[in-house]
């Protein structure tokens, strides 16, 4: 480990080299928001000192899992990889956007251990089940921070039994905070700060009628009085409880119940008023997902039909079906979870929003062919480990199969009254169509553009290099988005382009006129051109 990163972080460091935080206008768009208030005094130092100024300064650094940098947070190290990595792909122009370095994180799933006179709330410390009290998180929304310290006055106050993993026992095991900054009775730039916090308590009963319930009841009244909109603090937005008994480590059961405040929860992203229900998936950095959103749009023509893969609620054909008018955009999600949020954001378009629009619940590896029909443009965000195999191996041949979709007499994909196929059917039962203008003039077209927004490093790099060595696609443009100061994670947006079949299909039809006329070469004067374009 580096000196300057011993557990004593807030002392001068004698024998560390000068690190500034200076970025390039271009390595940094936005300025790194104010940071956290206790900076030590080190102005009279005369020895070199690490720069503060983008450095977490988190007391739980080290102890907690969550962070695993602390200086220079604009900038991850794994932006110089990055930037090389694009370089040897042929993109010369990466860029990396930073914005909020602390309090970015407005989604945070927590761990209740402990006793009640003493609970625990936080992540697991490395590589172990023991939980680490963060209550000065530097990366959570301060509200966040706010409502655990409520949680853990009311675990106290009402003798809440928190979660024995080894027993199986007690009552509170994990919460989920997430705040939502979409109040537009405020002025923008105060929407942040004043966050208001949903409280997600997952508890150790089966339902509503478990013996506990009435303790369930009481910590979320606890939780209502204390921060709710009759309270001195205002910052909790609603309480939800969600239902766990089963041993394994999966955070969520499957029944939620609304308990107290709005049910529905908003956040504005991508020009667009996104609903989030606490049980879909939702996005950790609000903000950052916004520059994202506003830098993907440019790369959609106006009025083009999109596939929109491991969609969750939709937030990004969504958003594109709003700010480029898109003729059709189909999303495809295999949490069923997330219906209802896309079905609340669709009921919130503007008016001028007439797209087709559909969500699919549905297992994008299974036929992902028939999900890229009709598109021209295929927005891919997928988990860590990166694409499907079976649809990175579509995209790796997808012009030689838009050519066999093109002269089939009648394209198996467009047969939709005959579909026989038990998952497919599945899909169309559980869909949402809205509007009914037709996806793509002749809908057997497969899109011209991929976009990849991946939050796996190493799995896009993977699949990037196999997509470019297919020899379909080229890399056109790769940013990168500071989405978790303080970790290696950072989020890529890429732009790959079809290399265009017009001049493969020329060779093609030319190749047997080539080698008829070298056969002639070869018998006339014995030499041969060469072929192997
Ligand atoms: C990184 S999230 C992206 C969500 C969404 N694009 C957004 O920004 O809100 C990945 C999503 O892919 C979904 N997913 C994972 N595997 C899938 C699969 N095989 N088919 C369809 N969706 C999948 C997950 O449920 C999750 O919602």
């Amino acid at each position: 480990m580096p000196l300057c990163l011993l557990p004593n972080r807030l002392l001068p460091l004698p024998y560390c080299p000068l690190i500034t935080c200076h970025a390039s206008p271009a390595a940094l768009r936005s300025s790194p928001s104010s940071p956290p208030p206790t900076l030590p005094n080190l102005l009279n130092n005369t020895t070199p000192v690490p720069s503060l100024s983008c450095a977490l300064q988190c007391p739980h650094f080290q102890s907690c899992s969550g962070c695993t940098h602390e200086l220079n947070l604009h900038r991850p190290i794994i932006v110089d990889e990055a930037d090389q990595f694009f370089k040897s792909v042929g993109v010369s122009d990466f860029d990396f956007d930073s914005s909020r370095l602390w309090g970015w994180r407005s989604r945070a799933k927590l761990a209740v251990r402990g006793s009640s006179m003493k609970p625990l709330i936080g992540l697991y410390e490395e590589g172990t089940h023991n939980v680490v009290d963060i209550p000065h998180c530097k990366a959570h929304h301060p509200n966040i921070n706010a409502a655990v310290e409520l949680l853990r006055q009311g675990v106290t106050k009402l003798n809440i039994e928190p979660y024995d993993e080894d027993e199986g026992t007690g009552e509170l095991r994990y919460v989920q905070m997430a705040v939502t900054t979409y109040n537009t009775s405020l002025p923008a730039p105060e929407r942040y700060k004043n966050g208001k916090v949903q409280v997600s308590l997952v508890w150790n009963s089966r339902n509503e009628n478990s013996h506990n319930f009435e303790k369930l009841n009481a910590l979320a009244n606890f939780l209502w009085r204390n921060g709710g909109p009759k309270s001195d603090v205002r910052f909790i937005h609603s309480v939800w409880a969600n239902f766990q008994t089963s041993t394994n480590n999966i955070i969520f059961g499957n029944r939620w119940r609304h308990l107290l405040g709005e049910s529905g929860f908003w956040e504005h992203a991508g020009g667009i008023d996104v609903s989030l229900s606490p049980s879909s998936f939702g996005q950790a950095n609000t903000r950052a997902f916004d520059i994202l959103l506003r830098k993907l749009q440019k790369y959609v023509p106006y009025g083009a039909s999109v596939t929109d893969l491991y969609a969750g609620a939709g937030a990004i054909g969504l958003s594109l079906a709003a700010t480029r008018k898109c003729r059709s955009v189909k999303c495809v999600e295999v949490n069923k979870e997330s219906k209802l949020s896309f079905e609340k954001t669709v009921e919130r378009l503007p008016n001028y929003v007439d797209s087709s629009i559909s969500w699919h619940l549905a297992d994008t590896s299974v036929e992902p062919l028939s999900w890229l029909m009709g598109s021209e443009v295929v927005v891919v965000d997928p988990p860590r480990k990166g694409l499907d195999a079976s649809l990175l191996d579509v995209l790796r041949t997808i012009s030689s199969l838009e050519r066999k979709a093109k002269s089939a007499p009648e394209s198996s994909y467009s047969k939709v009254k005959d579909e026989k196929r038990p998952w497919v059917l599945r899909a169309m039962k559980d869909s949402v169509q809205i509007g009914s203008k037709p996806a793509l003039e002749g809908s057997e077209s497969l899109p011209q553009t991929l976009i990849y927004i991946s939050c796996g490093w190493e799995s896009f790099k993977e699949d990037c290099k196999s997509l470019l060595s297919s020899k379909k696609w080229r890399l056109e443009k790769a940013h990168g988005f500071n989405f978790f100061p303080g970790t290696q994670s950072t989020i890529h947006l890429t732009v790959f382009d079809a290399t265009g079949t017009a001049f493969p299909d020329l060779v093609q039809i030319l190749l047997p006129t080539i080698e008829f006329l070298n056969k002639i070469l070869a018998l006339a004067f014995g030499v041969f051109a060469p072929t192997n374009i």
